[in-house]
């Protein structure tokens, strides 16, 4: 895709920041089920969403969770979405109910097709940039389109220089 911003800022995310973002994410959801304020099932969008849902799933007690695997980067580089595979759609339907995950919404392609397939979900991510705001039923923390946000499960910590000295 040529018409997207280069990648000029990293937010760097580590795995105490996604597990309290990801509960803020729960508690803003929480009660607000179609159901008694309950939710049906969560759907994880592969890969991204699946630390994200698993924290949801169980900050909410929703023990039905399924996946959608969609793939459209191939590191920074974006292609077409295809599904890879589908959820049980004897257990999410149209998407009454069922409340889909993932890390983050970018362009919003991606959620694009998860719509498709599931019209009445409600979608919630736990990082949001602006072009796919719009895709989004509700989000955490938003970052500017010019930032990659970078994930625990794609670093490790290593020795950092001091900014004075030899080493
Ligand atoms: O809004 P978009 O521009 O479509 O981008 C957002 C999607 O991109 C990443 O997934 P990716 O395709 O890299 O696969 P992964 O989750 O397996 O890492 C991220 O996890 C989102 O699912
Ligand atoms: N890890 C990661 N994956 C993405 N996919 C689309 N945008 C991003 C991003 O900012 N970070
Ligand atoms: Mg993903």
């Amino acid at each position: 895709m040529t018409d997207l911003l280069p990648h000029e800022k990293g937010f760097h995310v580590s795995w105490d920041q996604l597990h309290r973002d990801a509960r803020a994410l729960a508690w803003r959801l929480q009660g607000h089920g179609p159901e008694n304020g309950a939710w049906k099932a969560v759907v994880a969008i592969t890969r991204g969403g699946m630390a994200p849902a698993m924290i949801v799933a169980r900050e909410l007690d929703i023990r039905t969770v399924d996946t959608i695997s969609v793939k459209s980067y191939n590191h920074q580089t974006q292609s077409e979405p295809r599904v890879i595979k589908s959820p049980d759609m004897e257990v999410v339907g149209d998407g009454t109910g069922v409340l889909i995950v993932d890390d983050l919404v970018d362009t919003g392609r991606t959620l694009e097709v998860v719509r498709a397939h599931m019209p009445n979900a409600h979608i919630a991510t736990v990082y949001a940039k602006p072009k796919g705001r719009p895709q989004v039923d509700t989000f955490i923390t938003e970052v500017s389109q010019d930032t990659w946000i970078f994930f625990p499960w794609d670093m490790a910590l290593q020795y950092v220089k001091p900014y004075r000295g030899d080493e």
